[in-house]
């Protein structure tokens, strides 16, 4: 089995639906910290379980995005993560810091 990881840093906004009083649900920020795990038993023509660059272009969809308007879904951590999942051949676990101790993660 191969395991390929790639770590990217995303710059964006988001404002969270939420039916409580909570700070989240105003416009805000973060600079999250994404890992994508793809796992293959075998390599593709080219020896790769998936291109470094095919994982950069679906995250980099969400950099200096307004999330809301990109993952329509509430924009959580944990969303988020399944949103990656689903547009990465391979993929097995994403996982989403959106701050220093507050990481979700989402794995087959
Ligand atoms: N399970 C989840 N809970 C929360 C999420 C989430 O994605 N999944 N997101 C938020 C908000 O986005 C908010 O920005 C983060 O809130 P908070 O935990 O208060 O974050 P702080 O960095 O301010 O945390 P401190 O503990 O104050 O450092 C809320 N909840
Ligand atoms: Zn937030």
């Amino acid at each position: 089995m191969y395991t390929v990881t790639k770590r990217i840093e995303v710059s964006g906004a988001h404002c969270l639906r939420l039916p409580y009083e909570s700070k989240c649900t105003r416009l805000h920020g973060h600079n999250w910290i994404i890992d994508v795990t793809c796992r293959r038993e075998e390599l593709d023509a080219n020896g790769m379980v998936v291109d470094f660059t095919h994982i950069k272009d679906v995250v980099m969809k969400l950099d200096h995005a307004f999330i809301n308007d990109i993952v329509k879904t509430n924009p959580t951590a944990e969303n988020i993560a399944k949103w990656i999942h689903d547009q990465i051949p391979f993929c097995t676990r994403v996982s989403v810091q959106e701050s220093e101790g507050n990481v979700a993660i989402y794995e087959d």
